[in-house]
């Protein structure tokens, strides 16, 4: 399945790795992971919108120039990692397929998508291999929790699970973090606090995060759950239906 054909000198397979989301607060994290693991890479293509198109970012002491994501930025590419908000994966991922990628997309684009398997490695690590080009992870905060719940439910079963979570700022992106920078100055220099981005980025109403606790993560859905909550409900249910298969 793996299309790197290129080998290091101790003869290893080395990929070609598109990340996508790049200059975010998720694709920073993803690069320093790479790098931190040395993970065996051929070439690296950094992308972006057209906004941040020709930022540089260092890579292992070598500055790569960001590019704009287009269907053909995947042309040779052999793992695409996708993070750069669900409309850019949909929009995205199946030219990366179409030209030979496998993707791992990190947004809640294709989760719940009956060809697209959701996995968490330390859970259900091999339906990876059932993929048909996309790999989805789950919501973040569904990840840390099945991650958590898995060697419990193994050992003594689990018949319902409550749930609360208490979230940072940076789950809604470096917008977010730089406006909690902005805020908490201004809150400390005795000034207005201007809210622009959260709990929600399309929603009129806009609430201070500095020194404050919002109890709302994305849009309400019609039956009274924010969006974030049903995630975790759907996303959960369809990973552990994965497990009790087995
Ligand atoms: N599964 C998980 O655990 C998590 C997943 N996520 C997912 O990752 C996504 C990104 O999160 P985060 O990094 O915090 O967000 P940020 O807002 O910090 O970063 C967004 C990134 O997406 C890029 N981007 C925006 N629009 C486009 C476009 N049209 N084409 C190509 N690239 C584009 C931005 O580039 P530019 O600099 O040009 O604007 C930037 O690199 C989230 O929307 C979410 O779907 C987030 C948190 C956890
Ligand atoms: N839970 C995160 C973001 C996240 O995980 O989003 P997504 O489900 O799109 O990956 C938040 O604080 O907003």
């Amino acid at each position: 399945m793996w299309r790197g054909e290129t080998t290091s000198m101790s003869n290893q397979k080395l990929y070609n790795v598109a990340v996508v989301g790049a200059t975010g607060a998720v694709g920073e994290q993803i690069i320093k992971l790479l790098e931190e693991r040395d993970f065996p890479i051929n070439r690296l293509k950094l992308l972006s919108s057209a906004r941040s198109a020709g930022k540089t970012v260092v890579f292992k002491g070598r500055e790569i120039t960001v590019e704009e994501a287009t269907p053909d930025s995947f042309e040779g590419i052999d793992i695409a990692l996708f993070s750069a908000g669900g409309d850019v994966s949909k929009a995205l991922a199946p030219h990366a397929v179409e030209r030979g990628a496998i993707c791992i997309d990190n947004t809640n684009a294709f989760r719940m998508d009956t060809d697209t398997p959701l996995v968490v490695p330390e859970v259900n690590i091999e339906k990876a291999n059932e993929h048909k080009g996309i790999i989805a992870n789950p919501n973040c905060s569904t990840i840390q929790m099945v991650a958590a719940l898995k060697p419990l439910y193994d050992r003594y079963g689990i018949s319902r699970i409550i749930v609360s979570t208490y979230q940072a700022v940076s789950g809604a992106g470096s917008r977010a973090i730089d406006e909690l920078l902005r805020q908490t100055r201004d809150v400390l220099d005795g000034k207005e606090a201007k809210p622009e981005i959260l709990p929600v980025g399309s929603l009129p109403v806009k609430h201070q995060i500095a020194f404050n606790a919002i109890p709302q993560i994305d849009k309400f859905q019609d039956n009274g759950y924010t969006l974030e909550e049903m995630k975790m409900v759907r996303e959960t249910k369809k990973l552990w239906a994965t497990i009790r298969s087995k």
